[in-house]
């Protein structure tokens, strides 16, 4: 199962539970077996799935809960209990409770990739070498794999093309040699982050974790990173349970996260190894590569696809001091790119505006493109290291005239991206406010209207607080009804912009 289905079968299963109207034991039952299936779907491990289950039923005690109060309380009260019980279950189960081994800029460490041939391990060594070198560090790649012919053509591709240092040898068979001789070197060169690539074999050999073991007695890493294909199943657990025992493993790297990538490996990984996820990589390119966030994934995972009216999304999303504000922004019309910033924190959190732009018709799809969230995500992180270059007055100016050339020169020049990226950004910003321009004339709901209209959300509901422009668009209450029902179907997920660029 996919990310996306799995995101969108346990919010299904949370939604159908705050539709019940009296949550009790069979309820919560229903919902937690169903959320268990689509676990184990997507491959997390039965016994994780069975202990997940087990503490939720523990935190959740429904007779605390329906001691003195009425049903309408009951449920209340209960509902993001369990939503915060599933959270935190979840986030345990990607937590190992430590930090990994983190390098310090300036100070040499030596950072050794282990994972099986074909996990994407080669091209992980270059991202992260890259994604320092993008932050000021010093880093060098080292190719301790003798056993693939073409290995070590292979990264001295990729770090040719990222300009970063590399060592390895065509006529040196002993990796351990190679790796020892590397490491040598780049010390000498002041280099802060030696990263040494070994070798992966098809299937988990001994002579793997022998020669594994070997490279690491021999170069002493700071940290071994088990570098893990995110599809490969059920059989995560075993795997990184494997490469645990024979080198002391301290943070592992999920790839493949794009696509057909199942969530379940890096929990299974994570307790396996019992080391935390530090970063995914979520394409073949060099920059395809993320910074790994427990609570943000997890959110995202739960609000996928839990489509139930765009109100109910600002109103969980949002935080509650920025709500009014927002709203009455959404009802002026008015645009800046200091609310687009703050849109895209809570974006990144979540996906809220994202979801609500994705109803306005024709922009659905050059927002939110399927299949490309993850590009989504990295470009508004992008963007909002750009902004982070703007002057208060440049955030709140509604005038696009005002970010002249020079202006786009120096944002470009703090935030260390080509004045391509600025215009672009600033080319999406307008096409952003021109969309929220359509939302001008929203009515905002009276407070304590706001609660009730999230927990009943229905097309009918969501007509009284759109624009009568927009509900014309859509085709009336009836075409909201049926464009609501094909969103809580679909992979609703947080990007917001298009694809490839
Ligand atoms: N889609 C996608 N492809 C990836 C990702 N990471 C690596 N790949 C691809 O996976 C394939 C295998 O990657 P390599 O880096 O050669 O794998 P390796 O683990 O070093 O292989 P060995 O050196 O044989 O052990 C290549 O085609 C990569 O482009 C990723 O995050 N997403």
């Amino acid at each position: 199962m996919a990310l996306a289905q799995l995101g969108g079968s346990i919010a299904r299963a949370l939604r159908q539970m705050s539709n019940a109207t009296v949550i009790d034991e069979k309820v919560l039952s229903e919902c937690l077996n169903e959320i268990s299936r689509a676990l184990l779907q997507a491959d997390v491990q039965f016994k994780m799935v069975r202990d997940m289950q087990t503490n939720i039923k523990r935190i959740v005690n429904l007779q605390d809960l329906a001691a003195g109060h009425n049903k309408r309380r009951i449920i209340q009260q209960a509902r993001p209990l369990h939503r915060k019980a599933i959270f935190n279950e979840l986030c345990k189960m990607l937590d190992p409770g430590k930090p990994s081994f983190t390098p310090k800029k300036g100070k040499t460490s030596v950072i050794m990739f282990v994972g099986l041939q074909g996990s994407g391990k080669t091209t992980t060594c270059t991202k992260y070498a890259y994604y320092h070198q993008k932050k000021g560090w010093k880093p060098a790649l080292i190719c301790a794999d003798t056993f693939r012919a073409g290995a070590f053509d292979q990264l001295k591709q990729n770090a040719t093309k990222a300009k970063i240092p590399f060592y390895g040898s065509y006529m040196e068979s002993d990796p351990v040699k190679i790796a020892v001789e590397g490491v040598e070197r780049f010390k000498k060169e002041n280099c802060d982050l030696i990263i040494v690539d070994t070798s992966g074999r098809h299937k988990q050999e001994a002579a793997l974790f022998e020669e594994m073991r070997q490279v690491s007695e021999a170069t002493k890493p700071d940290l071994v990173i088990f570098v893990m294909d995110g599809s490969i199943g059920q059989a995560a657990f075993d795997q990184a349970q494997a490469f645990k025992q024979s080198v002391a493993v301290g943070a592992v790297i999920v790839t493949k996260m794009d696509g057909h990538a199942k969530g379940g490996g890096a929990l299974s990984a994570v307790a396996a190894t019992k080391s935390p996820v530090i970063f995914i990589g979520t394409g073949e390119h060099m920059d395809e590569f993320e910074v790994f966030d427990v609570k943000p994934f997890v959110s995202r995972l739960l609000g996928m696809g839990d489509w139930s009216g765009f109100m109910d999304k600002i109103h969980e999303v949002v935080p509650t001091d920025q709500q009014p504000e927002l709203l009455q922004k959404l009802s002026e019309g008015s645009f800046t790119l200091r609310l687009m910033y703050e849109q895209f924190q809570n974006i990144l959190k979540m996906g809220p505006i994202g979801q609500v732009f994705s109803m306005l018709p024709g922009f659905s799809s050059e927002l939110m493109p399927k299949g490309h969230e993850k590009e989504s995500q990295a470009k508004i992180k992008r963007y909002m290291t750009m902004m982070d270059s703007m002057t208060n007055a440049e955030l709140d100016s509604t005038n696009p005239k005002l970010m002249n050339e020079s202006r786009i020169l120096r944002i470009a020049r703090g935030s260390g991206r080509p004045v391509k990226d600025v215009t672009d950004m600033l080319e999406e910003y307008k096409r952003l406010a021109k969309v929220w321009s359509k939302m001008k004339g929203l009515k905002i709901p009276k407070k304590g209207e706001m609660s009730a209209l999230s927990r009943n959300m229905n097309a009918q509901h969501m007509s009284k607080v759109l624009p009568p422009q927009l509900l014309k668009q859509v085709g009336g209450v009836g075409g909201l009804q049926s464009l609501m029902k094909q969103m809580g179907s679909k992979d609703m997920m947080s990007g917001m912009f298009g694809g490839d660029r």
